[in-house]
């Protein structure tokens, strides 16, 4: 359906038409002013007067690959690009994105600052949080409650559902991608609310996928018309329909969330909770007076930030190490040596399977979650070798460029998690190096707008990886070649829907398989139960 707010491909030149009228004299007034001094800005393709490289930015953001190859190929490894008088900088190479996005983290960390639509949805979603007092205390809040501590605590919804996801996975491997999602989606709200996802099919969880995919298509910058034109946010509230829009979509997530946190505020009266994210936020409401609503948004925003990147990244693996028998006949020889046949790998094994986690950071590198990062915006103009870049520059890592420098990897295109034998740094831990070679991978981000979920992410992913390896092959099927570049549209690049082979490895692989799942207990409660 046709939304008066979304803008359509073709509507950009229609867009800038209007824009180009209205827009003329803050950007000549801006022109005039940057033009004051002389400046030398990084190579870029010439803007058009006043639009800048809208052009280009609609390639970003319609077709991302393909673009930014170009842009590589024409301007080199740091290209500067102007929508209007915005200026964005994409960096290729991994020194610069740790020299401006770490080492000067106390100029280029902030967001730019999203559209009022987005604002109006999602006030608390900290990914897209400029800078500012609201940042710090959400920052704060997501520091305790997603710490290693934390993380350990709801360590055991991830052993609960991966022995889910192993017995699915062999009642019906080919719904791998729909289990994946179904696992990530029940960690997150087990960790979340204290409340389990047995089904993707309850009505419950449809109308959160309903209003998942109805969001998809306004959150990617540059697919509303106010993304061209910001002025219009300036018109009177009547005019601007799509706040009203805005104001529906937040109260029906916040209906479908107010479920889950009364079921947990039932257990805690109960006396039955588990230990969730939830129950800490509830705890810190009650001893700072926190709103209703800003508590709810906070918890919303772990949810949105944790849902999408891991089952999308969970899904990506699948067909990477599917691309990789080499690799994945290595793993299982070190499971089989360190595990046995006999039991699934559990936490207290992952410090002796050395093997499984170079795999896991080989993955991260090959396979990374964004083509293009999270931008990180400066607060203040540099002079960064030898270029200008301005105040409030956009700097966007092309993550899938970095990921395979030449100057840090060696043969960066093949994949050989060997590379990392010997690195026994954490992710996080990694991220912290000072020296960008030393660093495994750039999947989560940079400096302190790092991910704060890393803990979490990383427990699910050594889960999956370690137990899927141990159990099942996974393998290409011969009518199906497999293609990374195979990406859905969207900010996370989730893989398109493809098929692959899993088979269990040995009859004896089988039998634990389902013997952990039916002796898995939990005492949560499922999101059957969740009135909305
Ligand atoms: C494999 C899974 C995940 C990947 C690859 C990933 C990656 C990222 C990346 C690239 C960023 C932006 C970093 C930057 O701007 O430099 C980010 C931000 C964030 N992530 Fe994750 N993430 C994952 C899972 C999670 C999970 C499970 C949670 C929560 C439980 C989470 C919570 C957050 C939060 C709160 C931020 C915002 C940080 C800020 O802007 O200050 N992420 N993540």
């Amino acid at each position: 359906m046709e939304s008066p707010i979304i803008l359509p491909q073709g509507a950009i030149s229609r867009a800038s038409m209007l824009g180009l009228v209205l827009c003329i004299t803050t950007a000549l007034l801006n022109r005039f002013l940057r033009g004051g001094k002389a400046r030398k800005y990084p190579p870029g393709p010439k803007p058009w007067p006043i639009i800048g490289n809208m052009f280009v930015f609609k390639g970003i953001v319609y077709d991302t690959e393909a673009t930014l190859a170009r842009l590589a190929k024409n301007f080199g490894d740091k290209v500067m690009i102007w929508l209007f008088s915005k200026p964005f900088l994409i960096v290729d190479k991994l020194e610069d994105a740790k020299e401006l996005m770490d080492k000067r983290g106390s100029i280029f960390s902030d967001r730019p600052r999203p559209s009022n639509f987005v604002e109006r949805v999602w006030p608390c979603l900290l990914p897209i949080k400029p800078l500012g007092d609201e940042y710090r205390i959400v920052r704060r809040i997501y520091n305790d409650l997603l710490g290693p501590k934390q993380s350990q605590s709801v360590r055991k919804y991830q052993d609960y559902e991966s022995r889910m996801l192993m017995r699915d996975l062999y009642n019906a491997p080919e719904k791998f991608q729909v289990i994946t999602e179904r696992y990530s989606m029940s960690v997150i709200f087990s960790a979340v609310y204290g409340v389990r996802i047995g089904r993707l099919d309850y009505p419950v969880i449809e109308e959160l996928f309903s209003i998942m995919d109805t969001m998809a298509n306004y959150i990617l910058p540059g697919s509303l018309l106010i993304d061209y034109l910001p002025f219009l946010q300036r018109l009177p509230e009547c005019f601007q329909p799509w706040l009203k829009f805005a104001d529906t979509m937040h109260a029906r997530e916040s209906k479908f969330h107010n479920g889950f946190l009364n079921v947990l505020k039932e257990q805690i009266e109960a006396g039955t909770a588990s230990y969730c994210f939830g129950v800490d936020v509830l705890k810190l409401q009650e001893k700072t007076g926190l709103s209703d609503e800003f508590t709810l948004d906070i918890l919303k925003g772990v949810i949105a930030a944790g849902s999408e990147t891991t089952s999308s990244m969970l899904q990506s693996i699948f067909k990477a190490l599917a691309m990789n028998p080499e690799a994945q006949r290595k793993a299982q020889e070190e499971l089989d040596r360190v595990v046995g046949p006999s039991r699934l790998p559990h936490w207290d094994d992952a410090p002796n399977l050395p093997y499984i986690r170079a795999l896991i950071k080989e993955l991260h590198r090959w396979t990374p979650l964004f083509i293009l990062g999270v931008p990180h915006a400066s607060t203040e103009e540099v002079v960064y070798r030898g270029y200008t870049l301005p105040q409030k520059t956009l700097v966007m890592p092309h993550v899938y460029r970095l990921s395979r420098d030449p100057d840090v990897y060696e043969d960066p295109d093949a994949f050989a998690p060997e590379r990392f034998l010997g690195d026994d740094l954490d992710s996080y831990a990694s991220a912290k190096q000072s020296d960008f070679r030393k660093r495994d991978h750039v999947n989560y981000g940079w400096g302190r707008r790092l991910c704060q979920g890393i803990q979490v992410a990383e427990n699910s992913i050594f889960m999956q990886v370690s137990r899927l390896l141990w159990a099942y092959n996974v393998a290409p099927l011969p009518d199906e070649p497999l293609r990374l570049e195979d990406r859905l549209h969207g900010i996370v690049k989730k893989p398109k829907p493809f098929r692959l082979s899993i088979t269990p490895r040995s009859e004896e692989a089988v039998q634990v398989v389902l013997q952990a799942a039916k002796q898995a207990v939990t005492s949560l409660p499922d999101a059957d139960s969740v009135v909305y």
